[in-house]
C-alpha cells in the first residue's frame, strides 16, 4: 500500500521504461548501472555505419576526435561544473594518478617544499594504491586518515589531499564543501573521487571551489562495463595543470607530430592517448536518459528510497539480525544502504537467487544501491521482505 502510493507520486517513475530491466530487483547500480534502452542501437550505428562505412572519416566528420570533451560537457551539469572543465577517458584509477600528481605539482608551484599527501584511510583500494605510488614518485610521505580527521592533520607540509565523496562500503557521504575549504585554508589542492556520488546527488564542483575531481561512469551514469572515467580540472587551474601522463592527445597540436611536448589549453590537457570510441559513444547514448532530469529530483528520490528501505528493514527483519552502517542523517548518506550482517556473503548469494541483486563487501557488509532513475518503492519493499525471509531461513 505505502509502496504503491509512493510509486504513484514518483515524478521519475517513467524513467524506468528507458532501461532494459526484468523482474529482478536491481540494487547493484552502484557497481554496474543498468542498460539504457537507447544504447544497443547506438552502438550498432557506431560499429556498422560510423566505423564500417565512414571508417577514418568518422574521426573528424563523425565527431570521434572531440568526443572526450563533448561528453565531458554532458556530464558537467550532473556534477555542478560549467562546460570546458571535464574530459572523459581512461579508467578512474588512471585519472586518480593524473589528478593527484597534478595536484602535488600545482601545490609546489609557489616554490614551497610541500611533502605530504593525505589520503582517505577508508578509501576504495585503487585510490590508496595509486596515492602510495604518487607519493613515492613525488617524494612525499603518504598520510592515510579518516576523512573526518583530515582537517586536524593539514598544514604547511600538505601537498595534496585525495578524498571520496561517498564511501564505497558504508555509503557515508563526506562533507565536500567543508573539507575542500579546510584543505584550501592551508593552501593545498584537493582531489575528490566522485564514483559513488555522481548521478546520485548534487556535487557542486564549481560552487565549492574543488580543484580536481575524478569519477567513473559505469555506476549511476549507466555507461556500461568499463565505460571511460572522467577528469575535472578547475578552469582557473587548467593553465597550470601539469599532467604526469602527457600524451599526443593532450598536445596543443596533435597532428603536428612534433618531438617537443606543448600542452593543449583547457580540459583537453587531461587527455592522454586515443580515446576508446566504442565505450565512449555507448556512454554518450546512455547519458541521454538524463534529458529532462534534475539532480535535485534524483537526490530527493534517492533519500526517499533509502529512508523507505530502512523503514521496511526495521519492520520486517528481526531486531539485531542486521546493523545499518550507513548514517541515518541525510546530510551524511549517499545513495546506498550498507547492512552489517553475520554470513553476509552467504546471505547475498541467497538474495540474488531470489531475485534481489545487491552485493557483498568484505568482511561482513550487504550493500544495496538505489538508482532513482530505475528503482521504485515497490522494489524497495520487496527487497526488504525477501531479506527478512532469507534471514529467517
Ligand atoms: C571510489 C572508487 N574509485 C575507483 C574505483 C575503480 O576505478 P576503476 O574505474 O579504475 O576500476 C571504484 C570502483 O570500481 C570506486 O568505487
Ligand atoms: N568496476 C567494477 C568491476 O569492473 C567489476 C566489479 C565491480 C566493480 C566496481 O565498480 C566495484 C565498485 N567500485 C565498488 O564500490 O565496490
Amino acid at each position: 500500500m505505502r509502496a504503491e502510493k509512493l510509486d504513484g507520486a514518483d515524478v521519475l517513475a517513467g524513467k524506468r521504461d528507458e532501461f532494459v530491466l526484468d523482474d529482478v530487483v536491481y540494487l547493484d547500480g552502484n557497481s554496474l548501472g543498468a542498460l539504457p534502452a537507447v544504447v544497443p542501437g547506438r552502438v550498432e550505428d557506431v560499429v556498422r555505419r560510423q566505423w564500417g562505412e565512414a571508417r577514418i572519416r568518422s574521426w573528424t566528420e563523425g565527431g570521434w576526435w572531440t568526443a572526450p570533451e563533448r561528453i565531458g560537457d554532458r556530464i558537467a551539469p550532473l556534477v555542478g561544473a560549467a562546460p570546458g572543465q571535464i574530459v572523459v577517458g581512461d579508467s578512474t584509477s588512471v585519472n586518480v594518478f593524473k589528478a593527484l600528481v597534478g595536484a602535488v605539482r600545482l601545490a609546489r608551484l609557489d616554490g614551497r617544499d610541500r611533502d605530504e599527501i593525505v589520503v582517505d584511510a577508508t578509501t576504495f583500494p585503487t585510490d590508496g594504491y595509486i596515492a602510495e605510488s604518487a607519493a613515492r614518485m613525488t617524494g612525499c610521505a603518504l598520510r592515510p586518515v579518516a576523512p573526518a580527521e583530515v582537517p586536524g592533520v593539514l598544514g604547511d607540509r600538505t601537498a595534496a589531499v585525495l578524498l571520496n565523496h561517498v564511501d564505497y562500503r558504508s555509503g557515508r557521504l563526506h562533507d565536500l564543501p567543508a573539507l575542500t575549504a579546510a584543505v584550501h585554508a592551508v593552501g593545498a589542492p584537493v582531489v575528490w573521487d566522485l564514483c559513488h556520488s555522481a548521478g546520485a546527488l548534487p556535487v557542486g564542483l564549481d560552487e565549492h571551489g574543488v580543484d580536481l575531481a575524478v569519477g567513473c561512469t559505469y555506476k549511476y551514469l549507466n555507461g556500461g562495463p568499463g565505460s571511460p572515467a572522467y577528469l575535472y580540472v578547475r578552469g582557473e587551474s587548467q593553465d597550470r595543470f601539469d599532467s604526469p601522463l602527457p600524451g599526443w592527445n593532450s598536445h596543443a597540436e596533435p597532428f603536428g607530430m612534433r618531438s617537443g611536448y606543448e600542452p593543449a589549453a583547457g580540459a583537453v590537457r587531461g587527455r592522454v592517448g586515443t580515446p576508446d570510441i566504442l565505450s565512449m559513444l555507448a556512454l554518450e547514448a546512455a547519458l541521454e536518459v538524463w534529458d529532462g532530469v534534475t539532480v535535485d529530483a534524483v537526490r530527493a528520490k534517492s533519500l526517499a528510497l533509502t529512508d523507505f528501505f530502512l523503514e521496511c528493514v526495521e519492520a520486517y527483519v528481526p531486531e539485531g539480525r542486521v546493523e545499518c552502517v550507513t548514517p541515518r542523517a541525510h546530510a551524511e548518506r549517499g545513495s546506498q544502504i550498507a547492512l552489517r550482517c553475520a554470513d553476509a556473503g552467504d546471505v547475498m548469494e541467497r538474495l540474488i537467487r531470489r531475485g534481489v541483486v545487491g552485493d557483498f563487501r568484505r568482511p561482513d557488509v550487504l550493500r544495496f544501491g538505489f538508482t532513482p532513475l530505475y528503482v521504485g518503492f515497490g522494489d524497495v519493499e520487496r527487497a526488504a521482505r525477501v531479506l527478512a525471509e532469507v534471514l529467517a531461513e
